[in-house]
Parts: structure tokens; C-alpha cells; sequence
């Protein structure tokens, strides 16, 4: 292959990209511009995977200007093409190769059907039933919800199905601890990837949680994400500075920022903010989504912004999507919640002041959703009254719309749109937690030191040898474990020093298998900790944790917890528990509180307990309780003289109000605005019913076979498959060298981790209906039958074309145009044939014709089948008009509701630019210019002689 600067030239591997033009040769390697895509791709120039377009005589083309003329002849000077045309009326034109038009059309299956090159009509009716799979799973509406390896669970695939379909999704995930905000994360990215709505995704979380994120989304999303800590970053940083004399500019280009050589990055916060390098590579690598883990480390006050928060800032501004996690978004006050919320919607959170007004002002907003809620379930209209009250808050012009005004009203007035939040009472089915207490008297070690906060953590203070020799806990705690021997036991203490001692002491001392959990380790060690802990046989009886055990992991196998001390901030207390109190729990959980009497611990122990009953029962306002008794705690924790009494009487009664509030008010709102079950329960039986039945098993089966892939019976559903001496490509997708064990049972697939879940998304599945369509594979097929009533040497014409509109990715047309096969079967003399033999009854029928035979037969009718391809093509053609008309209505419903949202907005809020507003009406110009453009692609060809 030579290559020349304006050549046009077509990818095999990517069709959508249009016809490219050669931009650049170096060497070898060559650049190719796609304009239609505004994209641009680099080759080796010895294996591009490049076809030369080259039009014939006879053939139309289109220009650059859209015109479009007939191919008389073609003449190459200097490597490029000059193509004598003649226009409709005869007249003369010249069409050098650069002037063609990018929104190419290409004609593969009838040019390998002139040439000879037939496929089986086993592959003809794969490649058929492939096109209509993706047509199908396309518009399904639960396109990106099938592909997960978990449990159906209503609240989570509800978050997932609303969050994931919008464009760039901003939202904080605030489920109560432990109820799968990972897991809702996965989907929301899992949906955005399958979809083609994102492409690059950067995972941000706090040291401990790398690996437990690594594997998650791996296993349940088969998402595989590289790890970039400080040695990797080195490396990739050492290696491209080594490289830089033997690149190619452009090369250097994309190589200099480590964070582009991966699409899936997961890295901790703390790895940014220590390396400033790093950071900046992070932020300039721009993110189409950006997840945060534990958000509520990022602080922040009008005077004080913590460096977590700023580092956040920065890779959000950068980032299309953010989605932040946390189970106690108000952990550290309402400042960094309020904070947070900015950093997702700047245009609906501009102004402390009036975000704090509007949380005192939710339960009239409550009381107003609650009747709408109620009248929408009886059928009724709404009443002039309710009319008048509700136009002081929202727009009401179509006052049918109850729908519409509830989410407009949670969204202009509520944290509505941004913010989900579920908790264990509304999802119900989560086990009991019951407290245990264990009063234990003071050592003599620790008189003066037992109030205030060193009277909560008084061993840190003290040598290891003595507090642990002497600390009445560290007995019990050794006759307790001693007591459960058989049980997994999880113990958290605030202090690293404090689990180092307890676990050497257990360990090396009292004979207990333990394993220590904390700051010092190294990622892998913790990893190694943990992964002890969780082995049944021969693991670890317990795992002692410093406070970083307290978040984010999974310990849901364990069901006693040790509080060998409490820490001073409520929320902390809920995520302590929340790591057995989880998803997957299937037990009681034992929570096991020893404290020294009359000392602060019991003193913080009985507010807890009496004062908001935290230990029993999960508390969303938690902090907020703290933040108005914080003070007279801290006194009262100074003394032990029993006038805690008081303090806890009026905790009590301001819980009691306030969760009462909280359920009249925002919670409520929460609650409606994070899960409908009936929509949830709707979306999950399609979900099933997408996936019963043999369909994906059986098309499986048959793409085996046609690639050549040997597979092998395991169990139910469950299969070997295993490269063969026959493969029919070089690269099957997602087969190992040694084989994959498969399933297609979810079930199964839950209680088996070994075995990889193939649902209609998973990768291998996607990735080879792709290579179906995108190859040649069974395009172009000749077949017999036999028609009572149809002179033998009929000649018949089965066609297939798809939509084929070509776009900028970042548009995303196709979800609103599906590829579309259409079929056309028609006869010699144009008779539509396609109700009397429909695709499948005309599989039934064919029978294969001998190579040889069927080259001679199409040598014989080529002029026939010309004029019927001329003829097939209008017909299908005639059918797009109406296509169109749907795409850009489906387009149009979808994308105004942002502009009349940010319009809405923007009467009440100044701060929104027009540049945010006209960003979506120019996506709106660009997808109707894009889908207006659209034309017909023959996808496959069929030739039917009868005899
Ligand atoms: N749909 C599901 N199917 C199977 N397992 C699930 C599902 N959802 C969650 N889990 C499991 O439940 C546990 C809790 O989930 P996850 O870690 O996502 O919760 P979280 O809300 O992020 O917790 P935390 O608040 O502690 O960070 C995990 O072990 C997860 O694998």
C-alpha cells in the first residue's frame, strides 16, 4: 500500500468514521482525519486497516458541496484520483479525490457479490439475526441495565435507570451506608460506557477502598480499571521522557500525560493531593465521568476549603459526569454539603443563605408534593386552590402534567435531581442490630485520665505493655473472642497504636488468629488483612481495625462488631456499623460496646444510646444532632458526676422532633425523588424478561460454531469454550488462550465467581455482534428453493440496509436513531414478496448452492440483479422519511427538557449563563443536521433462483 497526502481512504474496523483523507505521512506511520466525525486516527502504515476508495465507471459520487454526479472515467495523477463525471444534465465535471464528500456510503455486499465472494446462508441469517439483536437491544428500555453480575434490587436499579440516561450525569449518591452506592455507581458507568455516552471514567476513593473498587468493578461490571499510584505514575512519567527521542510528535503528545494511556484510571485522593504533578496530568486528562468515593472528606467552609475539596473542584470543573458517594453527606456539617452540591449543579446551588432557607422550607414543599402524590393516585385533578398555591413555587401550564410539576418542584425547590438518598426503613428486609454493653471498672493506670476525649482513648497516652496488661477491655476482648471462637469478629478502635498492640497481643500472646487493619500498612497488606479475615477455613478470627476500617468495606460475612471505643462524631459511629450492616447480611448483628465506667466513654456511650439510640437503629441527621448538643457534650464528657442525665433527657426529646420533622419533610421528599417502586419493579420484570428464555444462549452457540470457537457442555447454562485449530478470525472477543468457563444464568453466575456471565452486554457478546456487522460476515449469499405456483429460474432478491447516519460521537445520535434493518424482498419485476416469504419461513426453504454454480449463476443475471438492487434501495429509501421524522422527535423530547429546565432556572437564577442554554440547542442544530443527513446502507444480499 502506498500512501499519499489526500488520498481518501475507509476504515474496515470503523465504518461510522466515514471516508477519512490522509493528513499525514511519517514513516511508518500515517494519520488519517475523519472530518465527518471530527476525528483523527494514527496507523502503522505496514498493517492499517484501510481500504482505498476508488469509484468505477458507472458509479455515482458525492461531492464535498453535496452534488452528485456519475463516474465516466478515472484517471490517478501523482497517486491521486481525478474523476470525469457528468452531472444530471449531461454536462461535464471534475471531481478530484479530495473533493469528495465524507459521508460515505459503502457498497460492500454487492461488489463481493459480483466478485465471487459468497458466504454459507448459515452465516447470511447469523449476520441477520445479529442486526436485528442490536436493533432491538438498542431500543430497549433497559439498554445498559442488563450487563451487571448483581441482584435486582428496586432502589438501585432505579437510581441507575434515571441517573444513567441523562447526559453528563452530576448527582451525589447518598444511600444510607451499606445499601450499594458502589454498585449504583457501577450501573450509572456501565450504562454511559455500553451506550457509548462516555468514555473515560476516573475513579477517585480513599486509600483502603482500591482494591475492593478494582474488584467490584470487575466482577459485577467486567470493567477492568488500572490502578495509578505514585510508582505507576513514576514509571509511566520515566518511561515517556525515555521514549521522547524515538516518537513521533504526535505520539509525544498523547503520551505525556501518564493519565491518557488509560480510559478506566482508579487512584486515590490522598496519592492527588500529596503529588502536584499528578494532579494537574489528572485534571488536563479530562474525565467524561468522574466518580468520588466518600465524599465527605471534602470540607469545606466560606473560610476554609480543604485541600480535598479543592483537588475535587478542579477534576470536576474538567469532567462532563460526577457522581459523588457518601452515606453521610452532612458528616461534616451543612457548609461541605451544600459545598458538594455546588460542585455538581453550580446552576441550582449558588447561594448558601438561601439552600439553609430552603431546607427549613421543606415540609410546605412536602405538604404540596404529598397532595399532588395523592390526587395523582386517585385520578383526580388538581384544584383551583392547590393551582394558585402551586404557581407561587413552579411553572403550571399544563396543570395534567402532575408528574412533570412534582419533579419540576423537587428540582427547583429540593435538591430533587441531584440528590439520592434511600435508607434500610424504606427499603425494609435489613436484619436487627442489637447492642450489647459491658460496663467495666477503671484500672488504676488511668486515674486523672478519664474524662474529656483522653478519657475515650486513655491507653493512647500509656506505654503498649501497660495499658494492654492493664486495660480491663483488653480482657474481655480476649475472653470474648475466646467465647465466640467460632465467629468471625470485627473490631474498630479510633487509634492505629491501639490495633497494632491489640492484634500483636492477641495474636503473639492469647493464641487468636488475628490480622491488624491500619494507616501503616501498605495497600496490598491491608488487602492481605482483610482477605485473611474473610477466609473461612484456617482465616483469621478477627480483624482490629483503626477508624480507615470504618469505611467503605465490605465485612457483611462477620456479625459481631467490637466498639472497643466510640468515636466522637456520630456519623463516623453509623459508618462503623455500616460495615456489617449491609447489603448481603444475613444475620443479627451483635454490637459489642465495653466501656469504663464512669469515665467519658460511658458518658459518650449513654448519649448515643439513650440520646439518639445510634447503636440499634441508623440515624440520617446524626450530625446535625451533634453539631447542636456539641458543646454540652463536651462539658459533660469532662465530668462523670451522672448531670449527663439531663443532657440525654433533651437529646432524646430533639431527636424524637426532628426525625419526626425529617419524615414530614425532607426525607419524604427524599424518599419519593430516590425510588418509585412501581416504576422500579416495572423496569426489573423487563429486565427479566429481556433475559428468559434460550434466545442469547442459542445465537451464542451459533456464533461459536461460525468462528469456529469449540465449546464444551459444563452444567445448566454453563458451558467451556476454548480457541480451536480452526478459528475462523485470529481474534475471537474476550476468549482466553485456555479457555472461558460461561454462563447465562444470573443465579448461577451470583454463586459462581469463577464463571463469567454472559448477558446480551457483556463485552464478548457486544464485541462480537459488532465484528458480525462491521466484517463481511455472511453479507452476500446465493441460496435455491423450491415454490409451487413459481417458474423454476425465478430470480428473487432478499436485501437488508440499516439507517446509517453518520455523526459526531459526542452526539450520540443512535440513541435516537437505531441502526433500523429493513428488509426488501422483491422479484425481477419489483413485486414486494416480503409478506408472502418472510425472512424466516424463506430460511426454512433455502438450500445451499455449490461455489462454482453460484458464481455462474450471478455471472448470468448481473444486469437483473443490478436493476433489483437499484430497485431494493428505493424502496428502503421511501421508508426513511419516516424514520427521521421519529429520530428527530425522540431527539428533540429528550434534549428540550434541558433547555426549558435551565430556562426555568434562569428566571430565578441570574448565575446561568446563555452559553449553558445554548450549549444544548446547539446539540439539538448538530443531531437534527446529523439525522436529517441520514441514508441507507445495504447491510446483506441474498440471491434466491428457484428450481
Ligand atoms: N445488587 C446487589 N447484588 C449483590 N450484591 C450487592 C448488590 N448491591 C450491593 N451488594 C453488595 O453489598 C455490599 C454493599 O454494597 P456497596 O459497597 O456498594 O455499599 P455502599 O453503599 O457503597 O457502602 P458504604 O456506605 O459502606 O460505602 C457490597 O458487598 C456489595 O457487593
Amino acid at each position: 500500500m502506498q500512501f499519499i497526502i489526500g488520498q481518501r481512504w475507509v476504515s474496515h474496523t470503523e465504518s461510522k468514521l466515514g471516508l477519512g483523507i490522509i493528513s499525514e505521512v511519517n514513516g511508518r506511520r500515517i494519520t488519517v482525519s475523519f472530518p465527518a466525525v471530527g476525528e483523527e486516527r494514527t496507523y502503522a502504515a505496514d498493517n492499517a486497516p484501510l481500504s482505498r476508495l476508488i469509484y468505477n465507471e458507472g458509479e455515482k459520487i458525492t461531492t464535498l458541496d453535496d452534488l452528485t454526479f456519475q463516474v465516466i472515467s478515472a484517471e490517478e495523477v501523482d497517486g491521486i484520483y481525478i474523476y470525469h463525471c457528468e452531472d444530471d444534465e449531461g454536462l461535464s465535471q471534475i471531481v478530484e479525490e479530495l473533493d469528495l464528500s465524507c459521508f460515505v456510503q459503502l457498497t460492500a455486499p454487492q461488489h463481493r457479490l459480483f466478485s465471487g465472494h459468497f458466504d454459507k446462508n448459515r452465516a447470511f441469517t447469523l449476520r441477520i439475526e445479529a442486526l436485528n439483536h442490536i436493533h432491538r437491544l438498542q431500543q430497549s428500555s433497559v439498554k445498559g441495565l442488563l450487563g451487571a453480575r448483581t441482584n435486582h434490587l428496586p432502589h438501585q436499579v432505579y437510581i441507575a435507570n434515571e441517573v444513567a440516561q441523562r447526559f453528563a450525569p452530576r448527582v451525589l449518591l447518598a444511600d444510607e451506608v451499606g445499601l450499594g452506592k458502589t454498585i449504583e455507581a457501577g450501573m450509572i458507568l456501565h450504562y454511559q460506557l455500553h451506550t457509548g455516552r462516555a468514555k473515560r471514567a476516573l475513579i477517585v476513593v480513599p486509600d483502603s477502598l482500591i482494591h475492593q473498587w478494582l474488584v467490584e468493578m470487575l466482577r459485577r461490571f467486567n470493567l477492568a480499571f488500572s490502578i495509578f499510584d505514585e510508582s505507576r505514575y513514576d514509571a509511566l512519567t520515566r518511561a515517556n521522557s525515555d521514549n521522547e527521542d524515538d516518537m513521533f510528535e504526535a505520539d509525544i503528545d498523547s503520551m505525556s500525560n501518564p493519565f491518557e494511556s488509560e480510559q478506566l484510571v482508579l487512584c486515590s485522593l490522598d496519592f492527588l493531593t500529596e503529588n502536584p504533578d499528578a494532579m494537574a496530568h489528572a485534571v488536563e486528562a479530562s474525565w467524561d465521568l468522574l466518580i468520588v468515593d466518600e465524599a465527605h472528606h471534602l470540607q469545606w467552609s466560606e473560610t476554609d476549603v480543604s485541600i480535598e475539596y479543592q483537588c475535587v473542584e478542579q477534576l470536576a470543573s474538567n469532567s462532563a459526569g460526577l457522581l459523588l458517594l457518601t452515606a453521610t453527606p452532612e458528616q461534616v456539617g451543612i457548609e461541605s454539603h451544600f459545598a458538594r452540591l455546588r460542585l455538581l449543579d453550580p446552576s441550582r446551588f449558588y447561594d448558601l443563605e438561601s439552600f439553609k432557607q430552603e431546607e427549613a422550607g421543606y415540609q410546605p414543599l412536602n405538604q404540596l408534593v404529598q397532595q399532588l402524590v395523592a390526587l395523582q393516585n386517585n385520578d383526580q385533578p388538581i384544584s383551583p386552590e392547590l393551582l394558585k398555591q402551586l404557581a407561587e413555587f413552579t411553572d403550571i401550564s399544563n396543570a395534567n402534567d402532575i408528574d412533570g410539576i412534582i419533579a419540576r418542584l423537587l428540582d427547583q425547590h429540593g435538591t430533587g435531581r441531584v440528590l439520592f438518598r434511600n435508607t434500610r426503613a424504606a427499603i425494609k428486609g435489613f436484619p436487627q442490630r442489637k447492642l450489647n454493653s459491658y460496663p467495666l471498672p477503671v484500672p488504676e493506670l488511668y486515674q486523672g485520665q478519664t474524662t474529656g476525649i483522653t478519657g475515650l482513648y486513655p491507653e493512647v497516652i500509656v506505654e503498649p505493655d501497660d495499658w494492654i496488661q492493664n486495660d480491663p477491655r483488653v480482657a474481655w476482648l480476649e475472653a470474648h473472642l475466646k467465647q465466640l471462637k467460632s465467629e468471625k469478629v470485627l473490631v474498630i478502635c479510633a487509634n492505629a497504636s491501639t490495633a497494632v498492640a491489640l492484634e500483636q497481643y492477641l495474636q503473639l500472646r492469647a493464641g487468636i488468629r488475628s490480622a491488624a487493619f491500619y494507616e501503616g500498612l501498605s495497600i496490598i497488606e491491608r488487602d492481605r488483612a482483610s482477605a485473611y479475615f474473610a477466609e473461612t477455613e484456617g482465616g483469621a478470627q478477627t480483624l482490629i481495625c483503626s477508624e480507615i476500617g470504618s469505611e467503605g468495606r465490605n465485612f457483611q460475612f462477620a456479625h459481631h462488631l467490637v466498639l472497643f471505643d466510640l468515636p466522637l462524631n456520630p456519623d463516623l459511629l453509623e459508618q462503623r456499623i455500616g460495615r456489617l450492616d449491609r447489603i448481603g447480611q444475613t444475620e443479627t448483628i451483635q454490637i459489642h460496646v465495653p466501656y469504663l465506667e464512669e469515665t467519658s466513654q460511658e458518658n459518650l456511650f449513654r448519649w448515643y444510646h439513650e440520646g439518639i439510640n445510634l447503636f440499634e437503629q441508623s440515624c440520617s441527621v446524626g450530625h446535625s444532632i451533634y453539631e447542636q448538643f456539641e458543646l454540652e457534650l463536651l462539658e459533660q464528657l469532662q465530668s462523670t458526676d451522672g448531670a449527663i442525665d439531663s443532657l440525654i433527657t433533651a437529646t432524646a426529646a430533639h431527636t424524637e422532633k426532628m426525625r419526626e420533622l425529617l419524615h414530614q419533610g425532607r426525607d419524604q421528599l427524599l424518599e419519593l425523588n430516590s425510588c418509585k417502586l412501581p416504576q422500579a419493579e416495572a423496569i426489573i420484570e423487563t429486565i427479566e424478561e429481556e433475559e428468559d428464555g434460550p434466545l442469547l444462549e442459542e445465537f451464542m452457540m451459533r456464533l461459536f460454531n461460525q468462528y469456529g470457537v469449540d465449546q464444551e457442555h459444563h452444567s445448566d447454562h454453563a458451558h467451556i469454550i476454548r480457541p480451536s485449530d480452526h478459528m475462523f478470525t485470529s481474534h475471537f472477543p474476550g476468549l482466553k488462550d485456555d479457555g472461558n468457563t460461561i454462563t447465562f444464568s444470573r443465579e448461577k453466575a451470583l454463586s459462581r465467581e469463577d464463571m463469567e456471565f454472559l448477558s446480551w452486554e457483556h463485552p464478548m457478546v457486544v464485541e462480537t455482534m459488532e465484528m458480525v456487522q462491521t466484517s463481511e460476515l455472511g453479507n452476500a449469499t446465493v441460496a435455491t428453493i423450491s415454490v409451487k405456483g413459481l417458474q423454476p429460474g425465478t430470480l428473487l432478491l432478499e436485501t437488508y440496509y440499516t439507517v446509517n447516519c453518520i455523526a459526531p460521537k459526542q452526539l450520540q445520535v443512535d440513541r435516537f436513531l437505531p441502526i433500523t434493518p429493513i428488509r426488501v424482498m422483491s422479484d425481477v419485476n419489483g413485486r414486494d414478496l416480503g409478506a408472502v416469504l418472510p425472512h424466516e419461513r424463506l430460511n426454512g426453504m433455502c438450500e445451499k448452492v455449490k461455489r462454482n454454480t453460484a458464481q455462474a449463476i450471478v455471472k448470468q443475471v448481473r444486469g437483473d440483479i443490478e436493476k433489483m438492487l437499484v430497485h431494493s434501495t428505493t424502496t428502503a429509501e421511501q421508508t426513511l422519511p419516516d424514520i427521521i421524522n421519529a429520530a428527530n422527535e425522540k431527539m428533540m423530547s429528550s434534549l428540550k427538557i434541558e433547555v426549558d429546565r435551565l430556562e426555568a432556572l434562569q428566571a430565578v437564577n441570574p448565575s446561568i449563563r446563555d452559553e449553558e442554554i445554548n450549549f444544548f440547542k446547539q446539540q439539538i442544530s448538530a443531531s437534527a443536521d446529523a439525522i436529517n443527513r441520514s441514508s441507507v446502507q445495504l447491510e446483506a444480499i441474498r440471491v434466491v433462483v428457484t428450481s
